[in-house]
């Protein structure tokens, strides 16, 4: 997969390079470009906003540098790409749109600032090409660039061969619809508090119906909407008996 990222503050992606990811940049599974706007203005201030039409706090960015920048960016490689333009008025980002993402050959991310992109500039790529305007979530960021941390860093632990154990994607939160359970390692007490006994008797079923018990309850708890939005048959009458 190539994962482009177009910003005005390069800075902000360097942990793209660091760990899991950057060791599956090293090896080949992910191939990310980082891109400053700025060189694609041509004025000495290098300015990419301007004040909004319509009056209104703040400036919103120029359509004419963002449409140079992604022309070139999308024409670098023949892979068809998906824009992905994040924004807290975006469709909510998912772990089933993680598992669609990983299904891309290429990523394009447009990192807004100030109030915004030009919407012309989505509408404009929209008509050739799949553009999603996605939010991480119901809170308001600076810019983009953190949107698009958190998303690669999802999308990228879903590939084949990044993560050491490929059963921590396929068993973790969201995966089964659930949140994760609580989990523990050694000591078996620590501060006076024990490791529940089922975890040390060797029991996998006991230990499965254990753990799914703790992960019902949480998500009943955190995540009511989420037990609401499983299909019928999801719980079993052993769940239902909870
Ligand atoms: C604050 N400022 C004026 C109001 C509009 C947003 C603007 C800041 N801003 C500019 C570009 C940009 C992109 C994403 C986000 C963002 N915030 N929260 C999320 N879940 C986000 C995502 N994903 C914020 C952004």
């Amino acid at each position: 997969m190539r994962i482009d990222v177009v910003t005005i503050f390069p800075g902000y992606l360097a942990p793209l390079r660091e760990a899991l990811l950057g060791r599956a940049v090293g090896t080949g599974l992910l191939d990310i470009a980082v891109h400053d706007l700025r060189d694609w203005t041509h004025d000495v201030h290098q300015a990419v906003d301007d004040a909004p039409y319509g009056g209104g706090p703040g400036m919103v960015m120029r359509p004419h540098v963002w449409g140079e920048a992604l022309d070139d960016v999308l024409a670098a490689d023949p892979r068809p790409a998906r824009l992905v333009v994040p924004t807290p008025a975006g469709r909510p980002f998912t772990q089933a749109a993680a598992h669609a993402y990983a299904a891309q050959e290429r990523l394009v991310f447009a990192c807004g600032r100030y109030e915004g992109i030009d919407q012309r500039v989505v509408d404009h790529y929209a008509a050739s090409m799949p553009v999603d305007e996605i939010s991480i979530g119901d809170y308001v960021l600076v810019g983009g660039e953190v949107a698009v941390l958190v998303v690669v860093e999802a999308v990228a632990r879903l590939l084949p061969g990044v993560l050491g154990n490929p059963r921590s994607a396929a068993e973790d939160s969201f995966s089964d619809g659930l949140l994760e359970g609580p989990a523990y390692t050694r000591p078996e007490v620590w501060r006076g508090h024990a490791v529940p006994e089922v975890l040390r008797s060797g029991n996998h079923g006991a230990i499965a119906r254990w753990r799914r018990d703790r992960a019902l309850e949480r998500t009943a708890e955190r995540r009511p909407d989420l037990i609401a939005a499983l299909p019928p048959d999801a719980l079993d009458e052993a769940d239902r008996a909870l």
